[in-house]
């Protein structure tokens, strides 16, 4: 089978208000980062399939024929894009090795590569040779959606590898994206990669990293804001791993065992993602002022303590609150928390030399911690002239 090689990128995401109570249908309001993940999906003639993934220090390689009898005779029923198939994923386990409710986090990428994989080819019959590498600028297992961006980029090569999705480069464009009717099947397949990973998610995280840009996500409803002030963000990574799987069902226990207590943290969580909309939608639309910035602060505050209260927490995340405060900055954790990231809104007034020293505390609590550029785009398609030389470099190493 002919296919066609590609390299795409997806963005990672930070979510500025309604993680967790987003997956039980509230609202939240994310937005895209300038850190991208990137994959090149080449052809071979090995009639082998092959993924490279440095990040997480996995290279494997499988026979495409012993891939093959994965295929129940029932193939065409392979690669439902609307609902996980439990049964594929049972054999993909087996046929991998691992055991159900592991959260080895390799075997969880593997898993959801060839998932879409198999159920991508399905319906051409045919499952070529192909060697998949990515690199991602995220941090892994950190808040930032790195789950989501590498699910979105595995669903756009793969649409596009098997000419289910065309091509959006044109001779003039080295860097281009997709129109709505791909980007939906793109984040649908997407969805179903981080539904391996994450078990239970929302859909936002791939939402943002399929369309980019500033979000308002609600039970799979989707809305670009497009009038939204240009905020300035620090990014804090504590480097305390955790598992974003293991914090969603935490918070779901934590609703069995005292639903009137949690359901109305969750109701006010997400008011203050509407709260937060309604402002930011009013300082678009006239000049901000200082108290936008206060309610903007007061809402991250209030959100905090409600992630504190529903489990989420993390020491780490206490001391970046403390640290940003004492320079009078507002944070939050950013994410599924339990460690990861945080994010702290700086000021339009907040000097520089404020931003430099918060940075430097930060730093000196042994966090990774940067201003970011946020409201990237999402999901795109480049040819090698447009990647970067470092990242092209990784790509090509394996
Ligand atoms: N660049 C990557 N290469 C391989 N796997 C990745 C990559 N980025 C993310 N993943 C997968 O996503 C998992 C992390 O997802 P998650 O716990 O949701 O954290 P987050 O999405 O916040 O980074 C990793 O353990 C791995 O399975
Ligand atoms: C906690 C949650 O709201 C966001 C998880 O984001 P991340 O995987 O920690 O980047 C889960 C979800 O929305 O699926
Ligand atoms: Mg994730």
């Amino acid at each position: 089978m002919q296919i066609k090689e590609c390299i795409v990128s997806a963005p990672g995401k930070a979510i500025l208000h309604g993680e967790h109570a987003v997956v039980h249908g509230k609202v939240a309001l994310a937005v895209s980062l300038n850190l991208r993940t990137y994959l090149r999906l080449q052809a071979t003639s090995t009639s082998k399939v092959c993924i490279n993934l440095p990040n997480i220090n996995t290279f494997l390689s499988w026979d495409v024929t012993a891939l093959k009898q994965l295929f129940p005779d029932s193939g065409a029923e392979l690669g439902n894009v609307n609902e996980l198939d439990a049964e594929l994923v049972r054999m993909l386990r087996d046929f991998v090795g691992v055991s159900n409710g592991t959260l080895d986090t390799r075997s969880m990428a593997i898993l959801a590569f060839l998932y879409i994989y198999l159920c991508v080819f399905a319906k051409s019959g045919e499952l070529p040779s192909l060697t998949v590498s990515v690199w991602s600028e995220l941090p892994t297992g950190a808040g930032l959606g790195s789950s989501a961006a590498y699910s979105v980029c595995l669903a756009a090569a793969m649409l596009s590898a098997s000419g289910t999705i065309p091509s959006p480069l044109s001779d003039q464009e080295n860097t281009a994206r997709w129109g709505e009717v791909e980007m939906e099947l793109i984040n649908k397949w997407a969805f179903q990669g981080e539904r391996i990973i994450h078990g239970n998610p929302s859909g936002v995280d791939n939402a943002v990293g399929t369309w980019g840009g500033i979000l308002r996500y609600r039970s799979g409803k989707i809305t670009a804001l497009s009038r939204v002030p240009m905020l300035r963000i620090l990014l804090t990574n504590t480097k305390v791993p955790r598992s974003t799987k293991v914090l969603v069902a935490g918070v779901k226990d934590k609703m069995n065992k005292f639903p009137s207590i949690i359901n109305p943290v969750l109701e006010s969580v997400d008011a203050v993602s509407c709260t937060c909309e309604q402002t930011l939608t009013e300082m678009a639309s006239d000049t901000p002022t200082p108290e936008h910035y206060n309610v903007l602060e007061e809402l991250i505050d209030i959100n905090q303590h409600h992630l504190n209260v529903i489990g989420v927490g993390h020491p780490t995340l206490d001391t970046l609150c403390r640290v940003t405060l004492a320079r009078g900055l507002h944070s939050k954790l950013t994410g599924a928390g339990g460690g990861g990231c945080g994010i702290t809104l700086l000021r339009p007034e907040t000097e520089c030399l404020v931003v430099q020293n918060t940075i430097q505390d930060l730093r000196d609590c042994g966090y990774d911690c940067w201003e970011t550029r946020i409201g990237a785009a999402g999901v795109q398609q480049h040819s090698p002239l447009a990647v970067k030389e470092e990242v092209l470099e990784v790509l090509a190493r394996y």
